[in-house]
């Protein structure tokens, strides 16, 4: 009977590399293997060991956890898979059941990150907010927790729990729409709440959590009722922790709505939106924050990976957290304390032009314009998302993928209500509450993804491979002196982690998002990707020619399996033929943009990406667009039913948008 892992057999693990027992590979989400076997020498040798279809169609963004050979690995939906690490065989699978309308109130496609594996429990949050302990031997359920602080609001979860000091963790997503962020912590035995840290203040007129919130409390003004649309910071993604500190460190995410002035008209910083935090595992008490993006304005998450290493800066060694938020900055801090000690930008940013020696950010005015559309860089997408930053102290370098991803946004001047429906205001018909408009207008600014190779000391890039597109996956170094990445293009690389020479692929059949794994079992060190395209970029647009479900793919040296077939992605011809009021169009643009951009992006632009693109359906769908949009025929497929959210006017200008736009983009003969 096994009962690992436990925190002794993790922190043993980060020498043997033999598993990758939690979210990170280790609790310093380092996700650097010391494997030895796959080298910079040998890695043109690598084959596939096995691989095993998840049977998905939408994002996969699961870390695989591997635990005395066997393999758990999550799928969209939040479906656990638990799979022989040796042969790929399945051994069980576990199906929540999300309700499938719950796929639009998750702001970025129904993903999820992964689980977390302990002392014979596997822990995985469900979408719909549930977080499930299962028995790691034959997948059954031993408990059960409702996560969710307020069923009226639209609470997700994707991130992947962690368990820390015998307590499963865990936070939620929502912050597009509105909602509270918090994480919980429950005992891993017994499923009992432990304690819940909110990381934004509530209502003033009733009494403060916490020193913690009552501080927060003052950066925030009342008069922008900032509790009706919950405020925001949601912690969707990055958990680590520091056992000798014995503190875990979070990073929170952006405010409700995004326009600052909106909710909070005089200002301030508000604690602690965008912001590292550290809080005692056992308690759940607030030790100590960083705020990345004071008063942020433009989504700047900090939700992205943080990563915990003692490294040399001015000839001492010092205990930091290295960190890659949205904002375009890197960032090195104090993790004993929370002392800023270096940010350097890794891509152009055009929103501040640096930090002070304080840790404040040097703003450009234009950046918080009130009457004027803004192309932040990065945009809302981030100069860095969630995709994995690995680090390896062989190399002193951290690895993760930049990019831009355009969007023009221009504050709504009238945005008064919480989580007001208007035209225009992105996604706004289902639900979201950014206080934003799209701007028709171009961004001048080009999209572009690349993976960094970026030293943390002297803050500068080492080395870079530029892709083809944004949007690429996590990234795992290892002691082999390699670096693996999967991109967006369908394919699996292997870089060296000295000099980003490419020294092997293999294609992939779909885009990839999610981060490589390495581990051993009898003797072989494997790689494995869980691949599949999706997120909230990948919802919308595409860079492969191919398209296959999502599949698990495990690699070993002179591994001789047959990759399984892909299909070549088949784009429809550009809609023509639908009749419409050209009249119509202009009305149809911004009631396509609070409906349905971010599922079906720009009709005949974008190309689809796990969500059909409209301008390449048949034109019978578009002539019959009130069949689908009424009624809820595609609810099972995650669409929303828009009964009594759009008229049946309103569905003619979204015709005449669709179609208006296809004819505009079509090449004159
Ligand atoms: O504010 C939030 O609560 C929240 C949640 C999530 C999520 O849970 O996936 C994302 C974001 N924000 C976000 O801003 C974002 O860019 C994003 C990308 C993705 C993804 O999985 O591709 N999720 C999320
Ligand atoms: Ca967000």
């Amino acid at each position: 009977d096994q009962a690992g892992p436990d925190e002794a057999s993790i922190l043993a693990n980060r020498d043997s590399g033999k598993d990758w027992p939690s979210h990170g590979f280790d609790y310093a989400g380092t996700r650097f293997s010391p494997l030895t076997q796959i080298t910079s020498k040998n890695v043109d040798k690598l084959g596939l060991a096995w691989s095993y279809d998840l049977k998905s169609t939408r994002g996969i963004e699961a870390t695989p956890i591997v635990v005395d050979g066997t393999m758990y690995v999550t799928a969209s939906w939040s479906v656990v898979h638990a799979l022989d690490a040796k042969t790929g065989k399945q051994l069980w699978s576990y199906d929540p059941k999300v309700p499938r309308e719950k796929a639009y109130q998750a702001c970025c496609d129904v993903v999820n990150r992964g689980v977390a594996v302990y002392k014979g429990k596997v822990f995985v949050g469900s979408l719909d907010g549930r977080l499930v302990a299962l028995d790691a031997k034959s997948g059954k359920k031993v408990w059960e927790k409702d996560t969710i602080v307020d069923r009226s609001r639209p609470y997700t979860v994707t991130g992947a729990p962690r368990v820390f000091r015998g307590n499963v963790i865990i936070g939620n997503g929502g912050a597009e729409f509105g909602v509270r962020g918090y994480i919980t912590a429950y005992d891993a035995e017994t499923g009992k709440q432990k304690w819940r840290w909110f990381t934004v203040p509530g209502d003033p007129a009733k009494p403060y959590e916490n020193d913690a919130m009552a501080k927060a409390a003052k950066t925030w003004d009342p008069k922008g009722k900032y509790w009706e649309s919950g405020g925001g910071g949601t912690v969707w993604n990055s958990m680590v922790f520091d056992p000798e500190l014995n503190l875990m460190y979070i990073g929170t995410g952006n405010g409700t709505p995004w326009a600052h002035r909106k909710r909070s008209p005089a200002g301030g910083d508000n604690l602690y939106l965008a912001s590292i935090v550290a809080i005692n595992p056992e308690t759940g008490d607030y030790v100590w924050h960083y705020q990345e993006t004071p008063g942020d304005n433009w989504d700047y998450t900090s939700t992205q990976d943080l990563i915990l290493a003692d490294i040399k800066i001015d000839g001492k060694l010092r205990k930091v957290i290295m960190h890659a938020p949205k904002n375009g900055f890197f960032f090195v801090v104090d993790r004993t304390n929370g002392k800023f000690i270096s940010a350097q930008n890794f891509v152009d940013v055009n929103w501040a032009t640096g930090y002070d020696k304080n840790g404040r950010p040097i703003e450009i005015a234009e950046a918080r314009s009130e009457d004027k559309p803004f192309d932040a860089i990065p945009g809302p997408f981030g100069g860095h998302n969630w995709h994995s930053m690995s680090y390896s102290p062989k190399t002193g370098l951290a690895y993760f993928p930049a990019q831009n991803i355009p969007l023009n946004l221009m504050e709504d001047k009238n945005w008064k209500e919480h989580g007001s429906n208007k035209p225009g205001q992105p996604m706004s018909g289902i639900g979201w509450n950014t206080g934003m408009l799209i701007n028709a207008e171009t961004p001048s600014s080009k999209p572009f993804g690349r993976l960094l190779a970026w030293d943390p000391v002297k803050q500068q890039e080492r080395w870079r491979y530029e892709h083809v597109a944004p949007w690429n996956g996590g990234t795992l170094s290892t002691a082999g002196n390699l670096v693996f990445q999967g991109t967006a293009d369908a394919r699996l690389m292997a870089f060296d982690a000295g000099s980003g020479d490419v020294l092997w692929q293999s294609p992939m059949g779909t885009g990839v998002i999610a981060a490589p794994i390495s581990y051993q079992v009898d003797g072989e060190q494997y790689i494995t990707i869980a691949a599949g395209w999706g997120g909230v970029f990948g919802q919308t647009q595409r860079a492969s020619e191919t398209t296959t479900p999502g599949t698990v793919y495990t690699f070993k040296l002179n591994g001789k399996a047959e990759m399984p077939e892909f299909a070549k992605h088949q784009l429809g011809n550009l809609l023509t033929g639908v009749k419409y009021d050209p009249a119509l169009v202009e009305e149809g643009t911004y009631l396509y943009v609070s409906n349905c951009v971010f599922c079906h992006g720009v009709p005949g632009v974008d190309k689809g990406g796990n969500i059909p693109n409209l301008g390449y359906v048949d034109k019978s769908f578009i002539e019959n667009l009130d069949k689908f949009v009424f009624n809820g025929p595609f609810v099972s497929r995650g669409m929303p039913d828009f009964t009594g959210k759009l008229s049946a006017e309103d569905v003619e200008k979204i015709k005449a948008f669709i179609q208006g736009t296809a004819d505009a983009i079509r090449p004159k003969k």
